[in-house]
C-alpha cells in the first residue's frame, strides 16, 4: 500500500479534510487527517494496520507489547497489537500529562511500540514515550498511519509510518490571510474545553 492508496482510503471515509484547524500542537493547518473516520471501520482499520505491520517488520524490530497515547492512538494501537499478538495499552492525559491508569503495567525492560494515528511535530508521541520509559519499558520503535512532518519529526525512536506526507502547519501568529478568514476548529481533545 502506498501513500497515495493510504489518503484514498481516508479520502473514502471523508477524513482528509480542508479548513482551518488548530493542531494539538498549537499549529494551524488547512489540513487535518481524521483517523477516528478510517479507524471507526473495522475493515478499514485492519487493512491499513496489516499494512503498517508489514512496513514495521520490514525494519526487523522485536516488539513485547504496544502502548499508545489516548485518545487517537487507542484503536489504531489495538488493531496492531491484536494483529502483533502482543498486549495492547494506552496512556492518557491526567492534568496534562500522559499517564499510564486503569491497572495498566509494563514489565521492566519490556520492548515497546509506541503506536500513534498521526505524528505531525512528534510533541505527543515524545511525551508518551516519555512516560513509558517512566515505567521502565523500552522504546524500540515508533509508529503510526501517517506522519504529516514530510519525515522531519523527530521522536527519540526510529519512526515506521503507513504513509509519510508533508502537510504544511504554521505558528499561531504566522497564519496566512486565507486561513484567517476561516474560524478555527480544533478536532483534537488535548486541553478540550466546552
Ligand atoms: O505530533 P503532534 O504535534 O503531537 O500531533 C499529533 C497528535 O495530535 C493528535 O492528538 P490530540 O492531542 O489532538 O488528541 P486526540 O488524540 O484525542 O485526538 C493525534 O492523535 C496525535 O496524538
Ligand atoms: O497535529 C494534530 O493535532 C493532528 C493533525 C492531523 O492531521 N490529525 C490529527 O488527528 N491531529
Ligand atoms: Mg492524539
Amino acid at each position: 500500500m502506498n501513500t497515495e492508496d493510504v489518503l484514498q482510503e481516508f479520502r473514502e471515509c471523508g477524513a482528509l479534510l480542508e479548513g482551518h484547524f488548530k493542531l494539538s500542537s498549537g499549529k494551524h493547518s488547512s489540513v487535518y487527517c481524521q483517523c477516528a473516520l478510517v479507524l471507526k471501520e473495522p475493515d478499514v482499520a485492519s487493512r491499513l494496520v496489516a499494512a503498517f505491520i508489514e512496513k514495521l517488520k520490514a525494519t526487523d524490530v522485536e516488539i513485547d507489547m504496544v502502548v499508545s497515547p489516548a485518545m487517537g492512538g487507542v484503536i489504531v494501537g489495538w488493531e496492531v497489537a491484536r494483529q502483533l499478538g502482543v498486549p495492547g495499552i494506552f496512556t492518557e492525559r491526567v492534568d496534562g500529562k500522559l499517564e499510564l491508569r486503569r491497572g495498566f503495567e509494563i514489565p521492566e525492560g519490556a520492548k515497546v511500540l509506541m503506536m500513534e494515528d498521526i505524528i505531525t511535530t512528534g510533541l505527543s508521541s515524545r511525551e508518551c514515550i516519555e512516560a513509558i520509559e517512566e515505567k521502565g519499558g523500552k522504546v524500540v520503535a515508533a509508529g503510526c498511519l501517517i506522519n504529516r512532518s514530510g519525515g522531519r519529526a523527530e521522536v527519540g525512536a526510529p519512526i515506521t509510518a503507513l504513509a509519510t506526507i508533508d502537510a504544511p502547519t504554521f505558528d499561531p501568529d504566522n497564519v496566512p490571510d486565507h486561513l484567517k478568514d476561516i474560524p478555527a476548529i480544533k478536532p483534537g481533545s488535548r486541553g478540550l474545553k466546552k
